[in-house]
Formats: C-alpha cells, structure tokens, sequence
C-alpha cells in the first residue's frame, strides 16, 4: 500500500446482472481536492459508499490512509467522514446542538468548544440558536459539513454537497470546501456539475462506462484539446467540452 490518501486499484462491483464498477482505478494524495465527475447512474454514489464501507466491493483494493478497506473497515472508518446529498441535521435542534450532539457521540474531549470553533468556522456563531430547519439550503449544507469534521477526520466524502443549492448557496459551499482543503484535509468529492469540478477539483476523474476514463488536472485535460479559434479570439475549452469530448470519444472506440 502507498502514501496515498485514497488508493483504488481495480475496483468492481455489480447489481444483479448490472456490472456498474468494472475496474475503477484512481488515487488520491493527502490535501488534495480530487473530483469524480460522471453522468446520472455512473456509478459515483457506488464509489463512495463502497470507500465509505456502507457497501461491500466485489473486486479490486481500496486502501485509504494506509488502511486496507475490506481488512481493517474500523480504522478506515476512524479515518474517514461522508456528506451525503441528504443532510444529516435534526430539524428541530438548534444549529449548536446539532453540533453538540455529534461531538458527544463521537466522544471528543472538549464538546462545548469544538462546537463553538465550528460555528465560527462555519459562519454560523450568529445563527447558532435558531432551529436548523429554519436554516437557508447553504447554511444547512454548511452545517452538514461543519458536523462531519467532528473528530479531525483525515478524509471527508463529499457526494454532490451542491445539488440542490441555489447558485449564491453553491458558491458558499465551494469556499468551506476549499477551506478545509487548504487545512490539509483531504476531499473525495462527486458531482455531475462540471462548473463545481473545474471551481473545486485539483484534479479530476472522469468515470464512464464503469471505468476512470481519464484523469488529471483542468490543465492537463485541457492540453488534450487544442485551444479553438474564432477569429482573432483564443477560446480556452471549458470543462464541459472536455468531458462531452472524452465521453463521446469512448463510445466511439
Ligand atoms: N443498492 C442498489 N441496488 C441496485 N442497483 C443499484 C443500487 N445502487 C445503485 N444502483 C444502480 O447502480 C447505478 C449507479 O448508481 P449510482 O447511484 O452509484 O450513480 P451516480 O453516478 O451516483 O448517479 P447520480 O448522479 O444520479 O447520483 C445505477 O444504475 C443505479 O440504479
């Protein structure tokens, strides 16, 4: 196993007669913001529950912080915090005690001011008292957030944390993200958005057909595709003509 944050080699996994993961392979290197972008039903969620140990592989080996998935779950557990694309707040708690709850559950030393650093680093201290169910979809999102970095993990998850946000809320989101990014977490994100990849992603991971097509940063999947010329104007391709690009290519082949 390497120094990887996340290492996935070969990876598949099926339902039924459905081969959704045919060999997925990708890595990760602590304090990076790595994006798996794909298409509806391409198997993203499918990764992130397999590397969360929600579900089980069929094949390949993940190891993430060093830790071999299918042998060690517990410490790959310890390691690791997952956002879902549904928040995990009570409603009819507070913002504070949302956070306070957590931090109690996960046996932290010092509840009270973990909570209190959080909602600050949040931008949540003002609203810290008010019924989360009466929160904006950005604050709630923050706070979704805020409560899985209880316990310092190593590793966060994030599967689509923006579906659903209006365009102000979805840039709040991306600015707490690059922020614990550049603490030294390390983020595995998922999104069909490609404007949040190329926002967000230091590098990026295209899944298609059940398979990691390409990887690599927005540059270098750029350097892929020769600027197009209009005129006398240079026009950089954006993310979106670069995957609907690759995608195509592949059906092709
Ligand atoms: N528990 C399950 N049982 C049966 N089929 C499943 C299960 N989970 C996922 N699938 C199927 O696997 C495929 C991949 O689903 P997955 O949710 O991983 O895709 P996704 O890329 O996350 O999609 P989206 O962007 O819509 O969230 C889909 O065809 C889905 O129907």
């Amino acid at each position: 196993m390497d120094n990887a944050a996340i290492s996935v080699e070969g990876l598949t996994k099926s339902f039924q007669d459905q081969e959704v993961l045919k060999g997925v392979d990708f890595k990760v290197q602590g304090g990076e913001i790595f994006a798996l972008l794909g298409s509806n039903g391409s198997g993203k969620t499918t990764i992130v529950n397999i590397l969360s140990t929600l579900m089980k592989q069929d094949g390949g080996v993940v190891g993430i912080c060093g830790f071999d998935l299918q042998h060690q779950p517990d410490h790959v557990r310890q390691s690791i915090s997952l956002t879902g694309q549904f928040a995990a707040i009570d409603g009819i708690l507070t913002g504070r005690e949302n956070l306070m709850m957590i931090a109690k559950l996960r046996g932290v030393s010092n509840p009270a001011q973990v909570t209190e650093n959080l909602l600050a680093k949040f931008s949540l201290s003002d609203a810290a008292s008010r019924r989360a169910d009466k929160y904006s979809g950005g604050m709630k999102r923050r706070l979704d957030i805020a409560m899985s970095l209880i316990g310092s993990p190593a590793v966060i998850f994030l599967d689509e944390p923006t579906t659903g946000l209006d365009p102000e809320a979805r840039m709040e989101v991306w600015d707490t993200i690059k922020e614990l990014a550049e603490g030294g977490t390390t983020i595995l994100l998922t999104t069909q958005y490609l404007e949040e990849a190329e926002q967000l992603a230091d590098r990026i991971g295209i899944l298609h057909g059940g398979k990691i097509i390409k990887t690599g940063t927005l540059n270098e999947l750029r350097e892929m595709f020769p600027p197009a010329k209009a005129e006398y104007i240079e026009k950089q391709p954006t993310l979106e003509e670069i995957f609907l690009a690759i995608v195509g290519k592949k059906e092709e082949m």
